[in-house]
C-alpha cells in the first residue's frame, strides 16, 4: 500500500512541479444557454459547449466541468448526448474536442464516482465509460482532440479515440496512461486503444510504468500527431479538419470503421464481463484504501 502511495506521489509531485503553473485558481461554476443563428449553433449544457460552425461542418466540443474536467457520471452522460447529436446532424462533418479549462483537457476518470459508492453506481458509472469509449472510437464523423493542458488517464484514453491529436507545446504538460501508479490497471480496451496508437513495445513500457509524456516526447513515439504553441492548438486542429474533409467522406469513414472494429467488437463482446470485474476490482478493501489516499494526496498537494 505504502509503494503504491509512493508510486503516486511521484507523479503527483512531478504534476506539482511540471504540469502546473504556481497560484492555479479553479472556480466552479455552471451554465446553460442555447442560441442559434444562421451558419452558427451553440448549445451549452453546464459541462459541455457545442459550437457548430454550419459553414464549415465543424463542431468545436469544449470541456468547461471545473477544475480539472474530471470524467463524471454528470461529465460522460453530457459528452455523449452531445456527440450522438452532432453524429445525427447532416451540417456537421467533423468534431473538435477541446478544453475550456485552463492547463487542463481532462484530469481523466472521476476519481469520485469510483471511490465510496455502491456497486450500482460503479457498474452505472464504468457502462457511460465504456459507452463514451465505444462512441468516439466508432464515431463516424472525424475527430480531433486540440490538447491544450494536462490529459491524465481517461483523458488520455479520449484523446486517443480521435483521428488526429494536436498538443499544446508547454512543457508543464503531460499526458499518458498512469492508472498504475494509482495502484490501478486499465482494462483491456484502454489497452487496445493505446496499442493501436503507439505500437506494442511501447505500449507495454508506457501501460507497466504508467508514463506520462511531455508534449515533445509524447510526439516522439506517436502518441499526438502534432505539437503546436498554445494559442495555435484551434486553428491547426480546423486546418487539419479542412485536409480530412478533403476525402471523399465514405471512402474515410469505411477505412476508419474497418480498421477499427475489430477493437470495438472485443469490448462490445465482453462488455458485460467487463462491468462485472471492474466492479469487483474498484469495490475492494485495499483498492479503495489506494484511491483514497490518492485522493488525499491530490488535496494535499496544494501550495
Ligand atoms: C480499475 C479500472 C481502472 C480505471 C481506469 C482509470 C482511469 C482514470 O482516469 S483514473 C483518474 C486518473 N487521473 C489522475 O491521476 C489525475 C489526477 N489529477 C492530477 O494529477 C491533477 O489534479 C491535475 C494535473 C489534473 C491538475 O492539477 P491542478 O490544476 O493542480 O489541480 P488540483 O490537483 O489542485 O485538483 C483540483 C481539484 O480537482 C480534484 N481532482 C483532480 N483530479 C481528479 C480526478 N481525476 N477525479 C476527481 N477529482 C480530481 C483534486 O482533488 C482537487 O480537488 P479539491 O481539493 O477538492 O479542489
Amino acid at each position: 500500500m505504502a509503494a503504491v502511495l509512493r508510486r503516486g506521489a511521484k507523479f503527483i509531485s512531478f504534476g506539482s512541479s511540471q504540469l502546473l503553473p504556481g497560484g492555479c485558481k479553479h472556480g466552479r461554476t455552471s451554465t446553460l444557454s442555447f442560441f442559434s443563428s444562421s451558419n452558427r449553433n451553440s448549445s451549452s449544457s453546464s459541462k459541455i459547449k457545442v459550437d457548430l460552425d454550419g459553414s464549415t461542418g465543424i463542431a468545436v466540443v469544449k470541456f468547461q466541468s471545473p477544475p480539472v474536467n474530471s470524467m463524471s457520471l454528470d461529465f460522460l452522460t453530457e459528452l455523449s448526448i452531445s456527440l450522438e447529436k452532432l453524429e445525427l446532424d447532416k451540417s456537421c462533418r467533423g468534431v473538435i474536442l477541446t478544453s475550456g479549462q485552463p492547463k487542463i483537457f481532462s484530469a481523466g476518470l472521476d476519481i469520485l464516482d469510483m471511490y465510496g459508492k455502491n456497486p450500482e453506481h460503479y457498474a452505472e458509472f464504468w457502462k457511460s465509460v465504456q459507452d463514451i469509449w465505444l462512441k468516439l472510437y466508432s464515431y463516424s464523423k472525424i475527430t480531433i482532440a486540440g490538447i491544450n493542458g494536462s490529459c491524465p488517464a481517461g483523458g488520455c484514453l479520449m484523446a486517443m479515440t480521435c483521428d488526429y491529436r494536436i498538443m499544446a507545446d508547454d512543457p508543464r504538460y503531460r499526458i499518458g496512461l498512469n492508472e498504475t501508479q494509482l495502484g490501478i490497471v486499465a482494462p483491456f480496451w484502454f489497452m487496445d486503444t493505446i496499442v493501436n496508437t503507439v505500437g506494442h513495445r511501447t505500449a507495454e513500457l508506457s501501460l507497466q510504468f504508467g508514463l506520462m509524456y511531455s508534449p515533445s516526447d509524447a510526439l516522439k513515439i506517436g502518441l499526438v500527431d502534432q505539437v503546436v504553441p498554445e494559442e495555435k492548438v484551434l486553428s491547426t486542429a480546423t486546418e487539419t479538419m479542412t485536409q480530412f474533409m478533403a476525402i471523399p467522406d465514405h471512402a474515410r469513414e469505411i477505412s476508419k470503421s474497418m480498421l477499427r472494429k475489430p477493437t470495438v467488437d472485443r469490448l462490445l463482446a465482453f462488455r458485460d464481463a467487463d462491468t462485472k470485474n471492474f466492479v469487483s476490482f474498484i469495490s475492494k478493501d485495499s483498492i479503495q484504501k489506494s484511491l483514497g489516499m490518492y485522493l488525499t494526496m491530490l488535496k494535499q498537494r496544494k501550495v
